[in-house]
């Protein structure tokens, strides 16, 4: 019998490669540790870098009140990761802003996603001006309607900013990017009657806000011309016919008008100490398609359709209440004409050099009607009665007629009114059969005649 097999030197051998297994997984382990470790701190970097750069807003980083880019943008051309203040928006803010066509003009439209405001964006836009939009969505109506009208800008590459008057710093840094020849300043806040509700609105938006809108254009260099919104409710308790601008304003019938007023004696006062050039539009209860759905052609055309009554105002002594309705491509075309007659501002970093222009314009249509004849036009349009209810006028700061002279506005810039408010309302009862897709007897008819209703696409 031979000696058994020495394993001393297999055993050996055995325990040596699992000791060079288990130092190579060590290894092995380390390594993927640090592959891991690496790749974090890289991502982690890239988002510090990435939210620096876009996060937050301009304004939060620079003061403590807050205005949130909603990222509501849709359209391919703007996409939604667009803080206020990134090179993204800024690259947005100065492709809207720019003009397209020779001499064209660079123009900040407050309110652009308002009724006014939008019309004149695209019209503006269309002839190859730069437009950039402001406005903050505000929710005194339906803030949804405000977004369509925003996306149907897109389409017409006009950009719109979501931000407030108020906000000095954003007004700052849009002035930073882009040397706006003109302002159309339409944003406000608008109501005769919810006035008494909200007093406090109406000095926000329509002193403080149009102050502060007015010292940083007076800063920029060069200072933009400005057109602004007034109204025909400055005329108050005026009753001389027709309204026109040589008569007095200085017995206002609600605060809203009160506001209207104080703001043409501020454009006195920063066209006088500075020299900007500012034109004031009073607009004569503007109406049409796309419009403000807390004016009262809108709410009874609501109402009317779901069957509920209507409030037609009365004056106290019985008579009828009358508004001198003024349609919407009427006063595009009178803001247009104010804007391509409106002269340079003078001042320069703040100083006046010479007098600058300064003038104010009634928008309206020339030709008063009674509220309940505005009814009776939307009951034939509608297809469907009214439940009138015939009650005095409230004192709620409405006044009982408006009725403009407008030779002034034809006179500097060719204003001229061609819509009769039964055609007007045809449009606007279009306009909103397709938007709320609902039937009206206008409705009907154009499908009847093969045509697609306005607005139904939005
Ligand atoms: O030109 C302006 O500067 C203003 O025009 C508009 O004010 P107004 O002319 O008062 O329009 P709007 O409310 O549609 O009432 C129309 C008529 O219906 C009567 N009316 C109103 C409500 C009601 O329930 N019943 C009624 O008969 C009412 O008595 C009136 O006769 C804008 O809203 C305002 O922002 C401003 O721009």
């Amino acid at each position: 019998m031979g000696s058994p097999p020495d394993t001393s030197k297999t055993i050996k051998l055995e325990r040596y490669n699992s000791y060079v297994r288990r130092i190579q997984s060590t290894k092995l382990l380390n390594a993927s540790s640090k592959l891991i470790f690496r790749t974090t701190l890289l991502i982690a970097l890239v988002l510090v870098l990435f939210f620096t750069i876009n996060y937050p807003p301009l304004s939060d980083r620079l003061h403590r009140h807050s205005f949130l880019s909603t990222g509501f943008f849709s359209s391919s051309r703007f996409p939604t990761s667009s803080a206020i203040g990134g090179p993204n928006w800024e690259k947005q803010v100065r492709h809207s802003s720019t003009p397209r066509r020779p001499n064209g003009f660079s123009i900040l439209v407050t309110g652009a996603a308002g009724f006014i405001g939008s019309h004149c964006s695209i019209a503006l836009k269309k002839r190859g001006d730069g437009v950039l939009g402001l406005d903050n969505f505000n929710s005194y109506y339906d803030p949804s309607l405000k977004r369509s009208r925003q996306k149907m800008l897109l389409k017409n590459q006009v950009f719109i900013v979501d931000g407030d008057l108020n906000d000095a710093v954003l007004l700052a840094k849009l002035f930073d990017v882009v040397p706006f020849s003109h302002i159309l300043h339409l944003a406000a806040q608008a109501g005769v009657r919810y006035a008494m509700q909200n007093p406090q609105s109406y000095v926000s938006s329509n002193i403080a806000g149009f102050i502060n809108l007015l010292e940083i254009a007076k800063s920029a260099n060069p200072q933009p011309a400005i057109v602004w919104a007034s109204s025909s409710s400055v005329y108050g308790l005026n009753d001389k016919v027709p309204f026109s601008e040589l008569h007095r304003t200085d017995r206002p019938a609600s605060l809203y008008a009160a506001t209207k007023k104080a703001g043409e004696e501020i454009a006195h006062t920063y066209n006088h100490i500075y020299g900007l050039s500012l034109t004031g539009l009073r607009f004569f209860t503007v109406y049409g398609p796309w419009g403000r759905p807390d004016m009262a052609y809108f709410f009874f055309t609501k109402d009317i359709l779901q069957g509920k009554s209507i409030d037609v105002y009365q004056t106290q002594e019985g008579k009828q209440v009358a508004r001198d309705f003024t349609y919407i491509d009427d006063v595009v075309k009178g803001c247009v004409g104010a804007l391509d007659t409106a002269e340079k501002s003078t001042g320069s970093g703040g100083k006046k050099k010479k007098p600058a222009q300064l003038r104010v314009y009634n928008l309206g249509n020339t030709s008063p009607v009674p509220v309940g004849q505005l009814v009776s036009i939307l009951e034939s349009l509608l297809g469907k009665k009214a439940k009138k209810h015939v009650v005095g006028m409230p004192r709620n700061g409405d006044v009982p007629f408006t009725h403009a002279n407008v030779s002034l506005a034809y006179r500097d810039f060719g204003y001229k009114p061609s819509t009769d408010l039964a055609s007007g309302l045809r449009k606007f009862v279009k306009w909103y059969s397709g938007y709320y897709g609902v039937e009206t007897r206008v409705k009907k008819e154009i499908q009847g005649a093969g045509e697609v209703p306005e607005g139904g696409s939005a």
